[in-house]
């Protein structure tokens, strides 16, 4: 994939005939295949093993606050649809994140990989530690959600078309290279194998039947855009405080802070 290639961010004419599903589906994954966080020089780093430990520990923190944004999300998603059906099948994902009878949740599996991290929980939690643009990016998406629309709302999980690819190369990479790994620690990556194409063909599916319009089209181009750059400014954020040129905000995370250990 060239960078050379126009990126897709400008509407089209409300006069232009609407794209088929399969030509809507194409655009959907072309705006993936040039702005997708997979194409981060922090995740090339940390899938091979050239973070530090503290670099991996400043990532599992703040990607945390990303974690406990997402059933809220799926909340305010819920709020936004009419549809019976389709509230059934979103539902899951609120469970799958904050657990269900014995399941403990996607949010107590991220936990896990911040305890083998040496974080102390309640710190994790508290979210202080968190970069200042992390807070706001993933406030940001809550907040889109609650703004638009039910279809856009529902487009802007589209990201996760992508994210299998992504989670399977970085269980592979951090077990290969880092040494407080294991499959315990990793569990959090190797259930959403499963439960995130499930997601996404339910989302793309309903996306593609329901977004006919041009105006909604547009609407649902635009979601995946805005959520690709939520996740893009996560990592910028994290690059510039703890890569290079090494600016921490004034109260973020310093190596040692909210350590057990
Ligand atoms: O590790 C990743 O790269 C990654 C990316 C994404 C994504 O593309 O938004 C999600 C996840 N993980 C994830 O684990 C997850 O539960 C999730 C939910 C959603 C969403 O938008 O509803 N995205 C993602």
């Amino acid at each position: 994939m060239t960078h050379m290639m126009p990126l897709m961010t400008r509407p089209r004419p409300r006069d232009a005939d609407p794209m088929s599903p399969a030509e809507l589906e194409a655009a959907l994954r072309a705006i993936g295949a040039q702005r997708y966080h997979n194409l981060h020089p922090f995740h090339k780093m940390l899938h091979s093993g050239q973070c530090s430990l503290d670099q991996v520990r400043a990532w599992a923190l703040n990607r945390y606050c990303y974690q406990a944004c997402i059933p809220r999300k799926d909340g305010a998603v819920l709020a936004k649809i009419e549809d019976r059906e389709v509230r059934r099948a979103w539902m899951q994902r609120i469970l799958d994140h904050d657990g269900h009878l014995d399941d403990q949740g996607g949010i107590e599996r991220w936990l896990v990989l911040t305890d083998s991290l040496g974080f102390d929980r309640d710190y994790v939690t508290s979210q202080q530690g968190a970069l200042p643009a992390t807070r706001f990016a993933v406030e940001a998406y809550v907040r889109f959600v609650w703004d638009n629309p039910g279809l856009t709302a529902i487009a802007s999980c589209l990201t996760e078309l992508f994210a299998p690819k992504i989670h399977a190369e970085r269980i592979a990479g951090m077990l290969e290279h880092y040494d407080f790994t294991n499959d315990t620690v990793m569990a959090y990556f190797q259930k959403r194998l499963t439960q995130a194409p499930r997601d996404c063909d339910f989302a793309l599916d309903y996306v593609l039947k329901n977004a006919r319009t041009v105006d909604e089209q547009n609407g649902v181009l635009n979601a995946l855009t805005f959520k690709c750059n939520v996740l893009w400014s996560q990592l910028d954020a994290l690059y510039a405080a703890y890569v290079a040129p090494g600016m921490v905000p004034p109260g973020a995370w310093v190596p040692g802070e909210g350590e057990t250990r």
